[in-house]
């Protein structure tokens, strides 16, 4: 007899642009993201029964996401997403868990004549500010994060001393280019109501750029091992100073740039210390994954 394991729905990729007008000065602020919003709850018999009464349509939810975001700030997106989910328990009785994911696109402040323009924006690459809300009865549990934020250096990374035998074609290196897009979270303590997270809000914003700051910085200035040790490194200062912080993450491409022997033509010497010309690889590509908690 079967029978329903797991069930969510809602409204996916969702698109807001809010902006905000300061009359005194004239200065606008603008933010756009896209939002999921999904349910979970006493929601089996739509499966099951065709029992539709259960059913928040997914253009409600859709709707829904526009005017919390009229009626609430949408900065920071922790924020924003919190009032969203915690919005459908308090409305709707059967429904036990919101699950909010916001994405927030870069609309950086044009400099023109070396002034901050008060109304012209650019996208200065497609790094993402991520938040994950599930807005449950037990309290709202929050994963900020950096999604997108392609970083390269070229030169200060190593690999060598992994592992040699008849599979083995890789050579050790001491000196390499390493790549990367990153993708970084960082897991809060669950907070209890939306009180607690309005209160101090202002650690949102403090974290992503702490985060942001410690992946660029330890990025550049590590004398990398391997990416496996410079990610370690990363979630180790994260947890240090965030203190509501309970899970780093990271997950990160090594995005590969080979050497190329042109020494068939002309004798070009252009490997090892000689290399200048690399050949960008698309794929394949390895991916190191870890979570660093407190013990
Ligand atoms: O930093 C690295 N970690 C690896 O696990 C690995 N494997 C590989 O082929 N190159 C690299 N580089």
């Amino acid at each position: 007899m079967p029978s329903l394991a797991s069930a969510r729905y809602g409204k996916d990729n969702v698109r807001v642009y809010k902006v905000h007008r300061n009359q005194e000065t004239g200065v606008q602020t603008v933010t756009e993201m896209t939002v999921c919003c999904l349910l979970e709850g006493a929601i089996e018999t739509s499966y099951t029964q065709a029992d539709n009464s259960v059913v928040v349509a997914t253009d409600s939810i859709k709707n829904t996401i526009y005017i919390k975001a009229k009626e609430h700030p949408v900065h920071p997106p922790e924020l924003y997403a919190s009032h969203l989910g915690q919005h459908f328990l308090d409305k709707y009785a059967h429904i036990s868990a919101a699950h909010v994911k916001v994405v927030v696109h870069r609309w950086t402040r044009m400099e023109i004549d070396g002034k901050p323009h008060p109304h012209s924006f650019y996208r200065d690459g497609e790094e993402k500010r991520t938040v994950e809300v599930a807005a449950t009865r037990d309290g709202i549990s929050i994963k900020s994060g950096i999604n997108g934020l392609t970083v390269l250096k070229s030169t200060g990374s190593a690999f060598h001393g992994f592992v040699r035998d008849e599979y083995t074609s890789l050579a050790e290196t001491w000196d390499r280019i390493l790549s990367t897009d990153v993708d970084a979270t960082w897991a809060w303590k669950t907070f209890p109501t939306i009180a607690a997270i309005e209160e101090g809000v202002e650690r949102f914003n403090a974290a992503w750029e702490s985060a942001r700051n410690i992946t660029m910085k330890t990025f550049a200035e590590d004398e990398s091992a391997s990416v496996q040790n410079t990610m370690y490194k990363m979630c180790e200062q994260i947890l240090e100073v965030v203190p509501e912080s309970e899970v780093i993450g990271y997950s990160l491409p090594n995005k590969h740039y080979f050497e190329i022997d042109l020494s068939w033509h002309k004798g070009y010497k252009n490997t090892g210390k000689d290399a200048e010309v690399y050949a960008p690889q698309s794929g394949p590509n390895g991916l190191i994954k870890c979570e660093v908690s407190r013990s």
